[in-house]
């Protein structure tokens, strides 16, 4: 699952409580978290500039600070204390813990810096972490290949790489809008890639949207079978989600 930034103040109790019931029927949940409005807030406090190029942020050293510091300091840490309050076992970590999540620079990163492309996930590491009964709470924070350099990684393209290399059957998506929407703000119940690139071409879908389409289409050219967006606002999504009780919009081959 991948949880927005967007969405985590808003998600209720009941979200993680649905979580827990879905752990106890032996559905395995792994996270991987954003948190980009609460990193742009504290860069605005510590009077750091912070600017986007097509969605991903422009990070230098003094930015990966305060990144590291949001993502695996403050926004892992609510996420882990929200499910154990629900009585579930919840393990927080980033890319750099174990080796987690190794990247390298994107392909445009003459532009944007140290922003990183996942080329490994320690899936091993992770089904560790299942098999001891935790859920793995992972921040978007990835290590390149000698280790000593740390990079941003967007957590929708995170998240999707952590799915395929887990091989995992459903990624959901868990944002602040039910689901993707058409121009005439109607919720799509099922799009394939080609609609997408429709979309996309078009304008229909922009912004926060793209890396979140476009992480669902690398994910289901694999063994990932769907992509599932929803609003994590809304009673029971995770369950709904699963169930196939046609909630969001689910993206498909
Ligand atoms: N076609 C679309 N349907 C729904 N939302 C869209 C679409 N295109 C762009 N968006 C935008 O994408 C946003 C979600 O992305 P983002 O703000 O990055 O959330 P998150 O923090 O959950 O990753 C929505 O709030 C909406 O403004
Ligand atoms: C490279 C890049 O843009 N990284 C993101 C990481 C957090 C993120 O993606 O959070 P959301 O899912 O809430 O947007 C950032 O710095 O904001």
């Amino acid at each position: 699952m991948k949880c927005g930034g967007s969405t985590l103040a808003a998600l209720p109790g009941s979200f993680f409580e649905d979580m827990k019931q879905l752990q106890d029927e032996g559905i395995v949940t792994v996270i991987v978290h954003g948190g980009g409005p609460a990193i742009s807030d504290t860069l605005t406090k510590l009077g750091i500039e912070t600017e986007f190029v097509n969605g991903l942020r422009k990070t230098n050293e003094a930015v990966l600070d305060v990144v590291e510091m949001v993502l695996s300091g403050q926004i892992n840490k609510v996420i882990v204390r929200r499910i154990q309050l629900t009585g579930a076992a919840a393990l927080g970590l980033s890319g750099v813990d174990g080796h987690l999540i190794e990247a390298q620079p994107v392909s445009n990163a003459h532009e944007v810096g140290l922003v990183g492309d996942v080329t490994k996930v320690n899936a091993e590491l992770i089904q560790g972490i299942v098999g001891m009964g935790y859920i793995p709470v992972i921040a978007p924070v990835g290590l390149g290949s000698d280790g000593g350099q740390r990079y941003n990684i967007n957590a929708d393209t995170a998240a999707g790489a952590v799915a395929s290399h887990l091989g995992v059957e459903r990624m959901i998506v868990v944002t602040d809008v039910p689901g993707i929407m058409n121009g005439e703000k109607q919720v799509l119940p099922v799009v394939s890639v080609a609609q997408i690139e429709d979309m996309i071409a078009s304008g229909e879908i922009y912004g926060g949207m793209i890396p979140k389409v476009r992480a669902a289409i690398a994910c289901i050219q694999g063994k990932v079978q769907e992509v599932v967006i929803v609003n994590g606002a809304e009673p029971q999504v995770l369950s709904k989600a699963l169930k196939g009780e046609g909630i969001g919009t689910r993206i498909v081959r």
